[in-house]
């Protein structure tokens, strides 16, 4: 396949994949997302490193701060605040680089001038700088068996994820973030040679992990 044909068949499940988010019942999407944010939290209750004791001082998660009609984030954010962890969420940088804010219940938080996503208006650091970082969770509209991942197009994550590749001492876990129906048989999303690999995603009934590096959190 030449990359062309490559990024049409991308382009193409893309396409059909935003229209068949859009076409969840907002009822369910709202269901799917506190499924989704009580699977997340209990896989992180289970690690070792997991906040115990006061002060609570766990370690971070990357997150990002969910856009209608994408996974409603906002009772992850607070549950994993109120149990202790760090939360850092992304913001567009320009030439697609992502750094990263603090999010905590009422930051102020601003549009981006370079994508149609919230983001904190305080102090952002290079990823580099965050301590202790747990998982990144990794916004997608689909992931396949293989760990492939369609997301809006711009390439931020996949970008962002190359500068910490998977094998590399202290490399992060890296797991996508969808919908139920967005999980998809293995080999349907085409891989380009910068896309970056998942370990896992995270649906409303819980982590599923792919078997690879990057699935050992
Ligand atoms: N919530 C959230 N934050 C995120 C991401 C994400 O996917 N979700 N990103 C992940 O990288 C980055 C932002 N990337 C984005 C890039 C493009 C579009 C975008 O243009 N969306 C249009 C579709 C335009 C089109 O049809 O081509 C839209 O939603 O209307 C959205 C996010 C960083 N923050
Ligand atoms: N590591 C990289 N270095 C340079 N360009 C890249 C890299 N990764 C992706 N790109 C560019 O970004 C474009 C979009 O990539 P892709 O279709 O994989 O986006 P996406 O993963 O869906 O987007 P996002 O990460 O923003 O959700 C590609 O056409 C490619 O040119």
């Amino acid at each position: 396949m030449t990359p062309s044909t490559r990024d049409t068949e991308k382009a193409h499940l893309r396409a059909s994949l935003r229209t068949a988010r859009a076409a969840l019942d907002p009822a369910d999407r709202q269901d799917q997302s506190r499924a989704l944010a009580g699977a997340v939290v209990e896989h992180l209750r289970s690690l070792p490193s997991a906040p115990s004791g006061t002060p609570r001082h766990g370690p971070t998660v990357a997150v990002y701060l969910g856009v209608d009609p994408e996974p409603d984030t906002a009772p992850l954010l607070q549950e994993l605040h109120d149990l202790g962890f760090g939360v850092v969420v992304p913001i567009c940088e320009p030439e697609y680089q992502l750094s990263w804010a603090s999010w905590f219940p009422g930051v102020p938080l601003q549009r981006s001038v370079r994508a149609p996503v919230l983001e904190p208006t305080g102090k952002r650091f290079s990823f580099d700088e965050v301590p202790d970082v747990a998982v990144i969770l990794v916004p997608a509209l689909g992931v396949d068996g293989s760990g492939h991942r369609v997301g809006q197009g711009g390439g931020y994550y996949d970008r962002f994820l190359a500068r910490y590749p998977l094998g590399a001492p202290g490399a992060v876990p890296r797991m996508g973030v969808v919908y139920r129906s967005e999980v998809l048989p293995a080999g349907t999303i085409p891989s380009e040679p910068y896309d970056q690999p998942l370990g896992g995603v995270f649906t409303p009934d819980g982590l599923l992990r792919f078997g690879t590096a990057g699935s050992s959190v």
